[in-house]
């Protein structure tokens, strides 16, 4: 089976799958510039936590391109102009701020430097930033793979697989891990409206994996809780906070009441790099709200009538309490949450 490669820096250029076409067309999005990066993280282009991270580094190393015939001082302030811009790019998942901070704090390390190293150092950090997501990526994966049941029926939301990363996925990669190691999995995946990355990209990874699979609509997954369909459902996040409070694509914060109310073990699945050691409360976390055109359109077409309001929140926070457990790539963390994952620090 052939990998699915999110995203890929070559010759200087950063191509990407254009998730915004996906699963009708496969074709790729080439960014020369940083803004060009800055733009497809906007439109969602790329999207997922740790593939933003990862796009956010590269966007950082065509800037030190872009900008490596200019003085150390011009190259400095123009480097944080475009690392300014990019840790605006989106607000919720914190691996694009880890990203940025990584890349400032390289900067800041080496000043003493000339240009041509520090855009050799850029480089070299953003290919760190990736090889790491796939190590973890596995990592995870197995220690996800050890709460799966072999018969397990798998309920999971939005797009958590190596199009939200750059290596098998978080969730999504759990999911992989039980299906390559031989267990009789089933899964269902949550359409996750407006957006539909569950319909358009979750449905396509799994197709392209051949993982037996339903798709539904959002609103089916109660029905399927109650009648004990589910033995586990497993969540990406974009933010945890240190209390375990976790942000994650709308509608999230749903499943886990169902969850909680119906017994069923539910499963945050995120890199360390998606932990904000700095928040001690999910109440802090940014929600980043996005375009009405994403609720009053299919496709382009317009299905609500010209003139309604319209309130469209793409993420939620769910409780600590709703949580069974955090599984990363050094273990998995469950309550209390506030004394276990300071320490994965
Ligand atoms: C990579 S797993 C976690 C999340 O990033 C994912 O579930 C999610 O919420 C993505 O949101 P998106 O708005 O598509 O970037």
């Amino acid at each position: 089976m052939k990998e699915i490669i999110a995203l890929e820096y070559k010759q200087g250029e950063l191509h990407m799958i254009d998730q915004r076409k996906l699963p009708q067309v496969f074709e790729m999005f080439v960014c020369k510039t940083w803004k060009e990066v800055d733009f497809a993280i906007q439109d969602m282009v790329v999207r997922g936590a740790p593939a933003i991270g990862a796009a956010a580094a590269y966007g950082a190393a065509l800037a030190a391109r872009e900008y490596e015939q200019e003085s150390k001082d011009v190259f400095l302030s123009k480097m944080e102009e475009s690392l300014a811009a990019l840790n605006e790019s989106r607000p919720t998942a914190v691996n694009l701020m880890w990203a940025v901070k990584r890349m400032r704090n390289l900067l800041d390390r080496h000043q003493q430097e000339n240009v041509e190293q520090l855009v050799e150092r850029i480089e070299a950090e953003a290919h760190a930033v990736v090889a790491a997501d796939q190590a973890i990526n596995i990592a995870m994966g197995n220690h996800g793979n050890t709460i799966i049941p072999e018969k397990a029926t798998i309920l999971t939301h939005c797009n958590t697989g190596a199009l939200a990363t750059v290596g098998i996925g978080t969730a999504l990669g759990v999911v992989r891990q039980a299906f390559r190691s031989g267990k009789n999995i089933f899964v269902y995946a949550d359409e996750t409206r407006p957006r539909l990355q569950g319909g358009r990209l979750t449905a396509w990874e799994l197709m392209q994996e051949g993982i037996p699979a339903n798709l539904i609509a959002d609103s089916v997954a109660a029905t399927l809780i109650r009648d004990g369909k589910i033995d586990v459902i497993l969540v990406g996040a974009d933010r945890i906070a240190t209390n375990g409070d976790t942000a994650n694509k709308i509608g999230t914060f749903m499943l886990s009441v169902l969850a909680k109310t119906y017994n069923v073990p539910f499963y945050v699945v995120a890199p360390t790099t998606t932990i904000d050691f700095d928040m001690v409360s999910g109440s802090e976390i940014v929600i980043e709200e996005r375009s009405s055109e994403e609720v009053t359109h299919i496709d382009g077409h317009r299905t609500a009538p010209e003139g309604i309001g319209v309130y469209n929140p793409a993420f939620d926070v769910t409780p600590h309490e709703n949580i069974t457990g955090i599984i990363t790539e050094k273990g998995i963390v469950r309550a209390p949450f506030n004394e276990q994952i300071p320490k994965l620090k």
